[in-house]
């Protein structure tokens, strides 16, 4: 397996079997901008030669903390590929600070701008199925030659002109096997971290390809719902939760027109433990992908009626820019932090879990507690259905408090220390109790919720939707469960509420 680039590599260079593209910037025409990375901008572009119409990733040296040796190499792998499932790279060329990537132009964009277009809440799960199918045939190739893709996410999925899906953006990838000596396990911390497996985060033991099919869980969230989960957090709140909550599944009301199978298939990629997940081989079994269909199936369904890439992407940055606008002062600097520290995240992993906690706990409680704004108390509003109605309008919210005591609760966590909840504006109240500390949800006669632990609270706004944040593995527990950071910033994993 080891030797298998090697393989590819010779065939690559079998002579008449694959077009000559240039390697001068002068064979290039930049047209316009269709995406951008961390460190790189994509351009559809004109290979004037050949007369073909191409993308062109230009890489900027000076934003990348990579290694140069090590993007190099990277863009060399993407030669090699042969793969109808993975983006190749015709060539790469350095142009003064840059390097040039040249690849096939994927009219179709990405998954996630597609998304972003005209699918804001997901695609229905047939779509699901075959854009993953085909994901998970560009993963099994890629580790079945010993590399890890490690930036599995809807915005590498690529979609041509045909409604062919492929993986793309190599920009992190690695080799599972150094010459001559295999290394299977990696120790570098590299990744988005909405997709990142636990076992990458915390840099313990190395991870290897299951990493890929964590992401790939993710990712299937994504497509579900138009976003990846704990995607309103700040990146190192992301890290904790990860870590310490219970992996994310489709077992929210919103998720009940999913199958089964779908369901299942989603489940056995979420788990913590490495060696607990299938390989994409494996996966691929899966009865969740015997509905998958054809290319033709995926031009139909994303692709007719869509504007063209560029002016779809565009528009897209143009509506980016308008929302940050918008925002007050205060949200959009935080917002530019928030981005500052995902692109940060991104090139430069080097940091250690005490740093992490350190800086997890500057977040403050409110920035934290945002997350839980809709699915938390909807879910728990899930006890009752006469409350549902209640918990959308803020006023109604105070009738909640006639919600008797639930003896289905997990009373064994449950330490009834009312002194936290007596307060006489609080209609509804949930505290936990750990060794560690309590936290008290609390909903206000006003319609707001608090949130208290030992040492501070904080209000939360009920207008907001964000259901992905507090996701539990079961429906009970999800009835009962807040997502909720100890005043050192930590998540608890397992936090049960009972009513009072
Ligand atoms: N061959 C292609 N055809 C069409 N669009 C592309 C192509 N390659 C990339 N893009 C678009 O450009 C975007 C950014 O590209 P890419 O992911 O390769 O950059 P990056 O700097 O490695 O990004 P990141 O590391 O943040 O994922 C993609 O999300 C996609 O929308």
């Amino acid at each position: 397996m080891a030797g298998s680039w090697d393989k590819l590599a010779a065939a690559a260079g079998l002579a008449g079997e694959r077009r000559k593209y240039p390697i001068g910037v002068e064979d290039y025409e930049l047209y316009e901008e269709i995406g951008q990375g961390v460190s790189a901008i994509v351009y559809r572009s004109l290979c004037k030669p050949l007369n073909e119409i191409v993308a062109v990733k230009v890489l900027d040296f000076e934003r990348t903390n990579s290694d140069l040796n090590n993007i190099m190499r990277e863009a060399q792998t993407m030669i090699l590929i042969d793969h109808p499932n993975v983006v190749k790279a015709h060539c790469s060329f350095t142009n003064n600070q840059t390097l040039w990537v040249v690849m096939p132009y994927m009219a179709g964009g990405s998954c996630l701008h597609i998304m972003k277009s005209v699918h804001p809440d997901g695609f229905e799960e047939a779509v699901i199925a075959t854009v993953l199918r085909e994901v998970l045939k560009g993963l099994e190739y890629l580790h079945h030659h010993g590399h890890i893709h490690r930036d599995v996410k809807a915005g590498n999925i690529l979609v041509d002109s045909r409604g062919g899906v492929k993986l793309g953006d190599f920009g992190v990838s690695a080799c599972l096997f150094d010459s001559g000596d295999r290394q299977r396990a990696r120790n570098t911390f590299v990744g988005t971290p909405c997709w990142m497996a636990p076992e990458v985060m915390e840099q313990l033991h190395g991870y290897d390809f299951k990493a890929d099919i964590w992401s790939f869980g993710i990712t299937a969230l994504e497509l579900a719902h138009g976003h990846a989960p704990f995607s309103k957090f700040p990146p190192m709140k992301v890290l904790l939760m990860t870590l310490q909550n219970a992996p994310p599944g489709l077992d929210y009301e919103r998720d009940k027109k999913f199958s089964r199978h779908f369901k299942q298939m989603v489940a056995m990629c979420l788990v913590k433990d490495p060696s607990k997940r299938p390989s994409a081989k494996k996966l691929l079994k899966q009865p969740f992908f015997k509905q998958a269909r054809s290319n033709d199936f995926i031009t139909r369904k994303l692709l007719e009626g869509l504007p063209v890439l560029g002016a779809r992407y565009q528009a897209l940055k143009e509506k980016d820019e308008v929302l940050l606008a918008q925002k007050k002062m205060p949200d959009g600097k935080k917002e530019e932090i928030s981005q500052d520290e995902y692109k940060r995240g991104i090139s430069s992993w080097n940091f250690d879990m005490d740093d992490l906690k350190s800086q997890a706990s500057l977040v403050t409680e409110c920035e934290d507690s945002i997350s839980c704004k809709d699915s938390d108390v909807s879910s728990f509003f899930d006890l009752d259905t006469n409350l549902q109605e209640r918990a959308t309008v803020g006023p109604h919210l105070s009738r909640a408090c006639s919600l008797k005591y639930d003896t289905d609760t997990e009373n064994d966590v449950f330490t009834n220390d009312k002194s936290t909840v007596s307060s006489p504006e609080r209609s509804i109240c949930l505290s936990r109790n750990t060794s560690m500390h309590r936290t008290t949800i609390g909903v206000l006669a006003n319609g707001q919720v608090m949130k208290q632990n030992c040492t501070d609270s904080c209000e939360l706004d009920l207008q907001e939707k964000d259901s992905d944040a507090i996701p539990t593995s079961s429906f009970h527990e999800r009835k009962f469960s807040f997502s909720s950071c100890s005043s050192d910033g930590f998540v608890s994993s397992k936090e049960r509420f009972v009513l009072l």
